[in-house]
């Protein structure tokens, strides 16, 4: 069913992910910034306890957007172009922060190292029990993934936060893509992309030696 004219619809967003990736498995920044783009809408709609998580993910997105539109944008087509251009042309700061303390390479790293979050936050509650908490789904997939690279205040602020989210079943509902049967089927059709803009993205950074960035 086509989500209303106006309505908002993370089926959309998660679509972006899907249209992401190439035939030649390269990663079109394009759609990859918009299904962010959209996923931070979403997030915003859950409350202003999480305006610290929404402000930084847009900070990052912007940034990514300002390389995408700029003089050289056709470097940031794909995440490929991006990676090979900031290399061969000095631009990212690979020991510390220096000259080039918000390089494309930098700033995708920390989106990067969220949509492992959300790739296992979204397996969980696709099988998580009607009677789960979502606040347990969300921690137990931060701490898999994000909380190491954060300092304990981030640690403490995010977790605090997660308890402020609905049931997992309330949760379904409100991303609004029909019953919760039905949005556990669209997370299972949503999963396989997101996980597959991810494997490369890692894959492109362990082979560039780009995994821990300042
Ligand atoms: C289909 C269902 C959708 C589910 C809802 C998804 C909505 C999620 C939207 C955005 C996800 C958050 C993106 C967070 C990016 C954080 C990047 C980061 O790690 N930033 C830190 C490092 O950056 P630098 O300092 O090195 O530049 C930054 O220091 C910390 C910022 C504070 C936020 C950190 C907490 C991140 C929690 C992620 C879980 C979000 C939970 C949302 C609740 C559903």
């Amino acid at each position: 069913m086509a989500a209303a004219a106006g309505a908002f619809s993370l089926r959309e967003v998660l679509s972006a992910f899907q249209a992401a990736v190439t035939e030649r498995r390269e990663v079109l920044l394009g759609p990859y910034l918009r299904g962010w783009r959209g996923l931070v809408r979403f997030l915003n709609s859950l409350g202003a306890i999480f305006s610290f998580i929404s402000k930084d993910a847009v900070a990052k997105i912007q940034i990514m957007e300002s390389y995408c539109g700029g003089e050289r944008q056709e470097e940031y087509r794909t995440l490929q172009s991006m990676v090979a251009y900031e290399l061969a042309s000095g631009l990212v700061d690979i020991q510390r922060r220096s000259e080039h303390p918000d390089s494309g390479c930098r700033t995708l790293l920390r989106l990067h190292r969220a949509l492992r979050w959300l790739q296992l936050f979204l397996e969980g509650l696709r099988t998580a029990q009607e009677d789960s908490k979502t606040s347990t789904i969300c921690t137990d997939s931060y701490n898999a993934s994000l909380a190491a690279y954060h300092p304990w205040v981030i640690r403490k602020a995010a977790t605090v936060a997660f308890c402020a989210l609905p049931s997992r079943n309330a949760f379904l509902e409100i991303m609004n893509v029909g019953t919760p049967e039905e949005a556990v089927v669209m997370l299972g059709d949503a999963l396989p992309h997101i996980s597959s803009v991810y494997g490369i993205t890692e894959e492109l950074y362990a082979q560039h030696k780009l995994l821990n960035l300042p």
